[in-house]
């Protein structure tokens, strides 16, 4: 959506400007009224079904989902409320629609508002002065409250600008050059047609958006999200996931889809999605922890626990069992893809079966025996005896009547026995025992490893509390690194999570270990997914270096990749900064454009003594000159605890492992040098520090800080 460039004798004049803002107004003061009621019917609605009595389960369960509706459908429209209607296109045949957060239509009429998912308010994305896809204007419209503050129009077919029309700048750079909040705002008005392809992809596999810092993947993935939902019930009705790189991010993005009126939304770490209280790690043992050999690796210790080759002598008094009718039982309880724990009720009825035979075969072994012993002493063999009994019964009337010992076998009956005996319930237990995740993967880890390779982390203390029991932080049993591994456990013995979802997005995908990445896609069966992220951007801890390699399994080969390449956040000069950087750590990866011009970084050298001081200078000076700006220091992670008593609200410290995908007004990157040698791969932290800011960049070197 480029904005039209126009000479200022062509804009227009405020008095104009006033009377289409005006003109707006009352269309949207109806569509407020609209929405007002609409969201009283709907909880007026909820409070009546809540109060009903259902009659049975069934109508208590036919009532929650009315409710459930309900109570969406409201927020939903409560949500929208801000900023509800944002644009109109006007088409080359005079009409027009508004379009806004949701759609909106009275009972019994056309529709006010169109929802900006909706096919009809796609050219206010896509149309361009070249391609205006029967649009002559595209107008914006800004708001404060409920209140109409401003419109501006772009003419799209080459037309000229009429006394209705307001030209001037358009809202995309006033959105860019917006002072920060510290939350991402959503991008619904000013979405760029680049951006709205991707958001309207009917791709269903998939979506993977690369690109480099500030280009718009966050916003794209989550428009995405919304976008997903509006158009599949069935997505609607399973809900999303999203997934970020820790709780900061997750907080940072939390408003975005709620003000797109979607609140069945699930954010959440690898770390937290599985709701288990756990410690930090360090980079090497969750490196080593997602490695994609573990999965195979407890796989295999998984299958090392069900029914050991060999012949098995069965407690009790009942028949042992040859090592064939053991595998027998092994083959068919594997065989048809469950998890090892409801498998058991497979294994433990070939068991039977096994047993069943066998006492079959005993007794009839033993009854031959016997035959054989009356036979002898009667000096005749046993068919001819069997003969002479079957003859003397008949002679008696008992024909048919009185059948051999082998006839009176019921298997049913025997299995029915065997399925209620403890001698039966020992065998299995010792053959196919009942397992739980965390013993296992305890049990794994303190043996040292798998397959006998070591896992860092791994030892006599793996998963214990380090400090004496007490719950929660830093002493939990289990590190963020056990997560993967516990999930995978629990995947191979109980089968799939309770909870999937219908789509997932994965934000900053590149730190994404193999582990975690199978762990995501357990949460979404039908891969519907969008992945983002940039691999010039990676830290420490994933070995996946492209995605092919990230999404090799889980794909099922259904990727549609887009890389986008304009920088909506920094500014020309501040990608400049990063040239040579970007050069070193992603050769071959194209600098993006920078939609914006601004100063170019500020470079201030001290001394390793002076840095606090420097600090409290360059922090409080921006303070001065732009107050209430978002002003971050962006440090070394082990340099952030001395840092955090000089950096005082309203800035703040930020280690640079913690920095992926936050903005800010303005940086202060601290000691560029010993970034980078913090930690292996540290340059491409650095990259993501010096690409954090929209507008003001400070580089404050330390030549001697390595020395520390
Ligand atoms: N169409 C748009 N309209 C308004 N703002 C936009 C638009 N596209 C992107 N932005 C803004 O640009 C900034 C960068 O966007 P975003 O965070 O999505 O980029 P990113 O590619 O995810 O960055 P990073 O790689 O650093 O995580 C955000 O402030 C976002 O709101």
């Amino acid at each position: 959506m480029p904005q039209t460039a126009l000479s200022s004798s062509a804009r227009t004049r405020p008095d104009g400007r006033a009377t289409q803002a005006a003109v707006e107004q009352r269309h949207v003061d109806e569509m407020y009224a609209l929405l007002d009621a609409q969201a009283a019917a709907a909880r007026a609605e909820l409070t009546r079904v809540l109060r009903e009595r259902a009659s049975g389960p069934a109508e208590a369960q036919e009532r929650e989902v009315t409710a459930a509706r309900l109570r969406a459908r409201a927020g939903a429209l409560e949500g929208a409320a801000h900023a509800l209607c944002f644009g109109r296109i006007d088409r080359t045949d005079g009409t027009s629609v508004h379009v806004g957060r949701i759609g909106l239509r009275p009972d019994d009429g056309e529709p006010r508002l169109v929802d900006w998912r909706a096919e009809a308010a796609r050219p206010f994305y896509a149309a361009t002065a070249l391609a205006p896809d029967g649009l002559r204007r595209r107008r914006h419209l800004k708001a404060d409250g409920r209140t109409v503050t401003e419109v501006s129009d772009e003419i799209l077919d080459g037309s000229a600008p009429g006394p209705d029309d307001v030209v001037g700048d358009g809202p995309l750079v006033e959105a860019l050059t917006a002072r920060r909040t510290g939350r991402m705002q959503a991008a619904v008005s000013t979405l760029q047609s680049e951006q709205d392809r991707i958001v309207r992809s009917p791709h269903r596999g998939v979506t993977v958006v690369q690109g480099g810092p500030g280009t718009g993947k966050t916003v794209v993935a989550l428009h995405r999200a919304a976008y997903v939902l509006y158009a599949h019930e069935r997505v609607a009705a399973a809900g999303v996931l999203v997934l970020g790189p820790n709780p900061r991010f997750l907080e940072y993005i939390s408003h975005v889809l709620p003000s797109l009126g979607e609140n069945d939304v699930v954010l959440a770490t690898c770390a937290t999605l599985t709701g288990r209280d756990v410690r930090p790690a360090s980079d090497a043992e969750a490196r080593a922890k997602g490695e994609a050999w573990l999965a195979a690796a407890l796989a295999r210790a998984v299958a090392d626990r069900q029914a050991p080759p060999g012949p098995f002598r069965t407690p009790g008094d009942l028949p042992d069992l040859p090592a064939a009718d053991v595998a027998a039982a092994r083959a068919q309880a594997t065989g048809i893809g469950l998890a090892h724990n409801p498998a058991r009720a497979v294994f433990k009825e070939h068991l039977i079966d096994a047993l069943t035979d066998a006492l079959e075969l005993a007794g009839q072994d033993a009854l031959n025996e016997v035959d054989q012993q009356v036979a002898a002493a009667m000096g005749r063999d046993v068919a001819s005896l069997d003969k002479a009994v079957a003859s003397d019964l008949a002679n008696l009337g008992f024909d048919g009547v009185v059948g051999t010992a082998h006839d009176d076998f019921d298997p049913e009956a025997v299995r029915a026995e065997l399925a209620a005996d403890r001698g039966v319930d020992r065998a299995v237990e010792e053959l196919w025992p009942r397992l739980d995740a965390e013993e296992l993967v305890r049990e794994i880890l303190r043996a040292g490893g798998l397959d006998g390779r070591p896992v860092p982390g791994a030892g006599p203390d793996a998963g214990a509390r380090s400090d004496g029991g007490e719950p929660g932080r830093p002493g939990a049993d289990w590190s963020e690194a056990d997560v993967p591994l516990l999930d995978e456990a629990a995947a191979l013995l109980d089968g799939l999570p309770g909870r999937t979802f219908g789509h997932v997005v994965v934000d900053e995908a590149q730190e994404i270990t193999p582990m975690q990445w199978r762990m995501i896609a357990r949460r979404c069966p039908s891969r519907s997914m969008t992945v983002v992220g940039d691999f010039a951007q990676a830290g420490q801890v994933s070995t996946v270096r492209d995605w092919d390699e990230a999404l090799a399994d889980i794909a099922d080969g259904r990727t549609q990749t887009w890389t986008l390449t304009v920088s909506y956040r920094t500014t020309a000069e501040i990608l400049g900064a990063t040239r040579d950087l970007l050069a070193r750590i992603a050769p071959g990866q194209e600098l993006s454009t920078a939609v914006r011009q601004g100063q170019e970084p500020r470079r201030v050298v001290v001394g390793r003594p002076g840095i606090a001081e420097a600090i409290r200078g360059i922090v409080s000076d921006d303070v001065a000159a732009h107050p209430g700006a978002q002003l971050a220091v962006i440090c070394a992670d082990h340099r952030a605890a001395d840092l955090a008593g000089v950096v005082v609200p309203p800035a703040q410290v930020l280690p640079a492992s913690q920095a992926r995908g936050l903005e800010f007004d303005a940086v202060v990157v601290v000691a560029p040098d010993e970034i980078a040698a913090a930690r292996p791969g540290g340059e491409r932290d650095l990259y993501v520090a010096l690409t954090r800011p929209t507008h003001r960049l400070t580089i404050l070197e330390t030549p001697d800080a390595g020395a520390a």
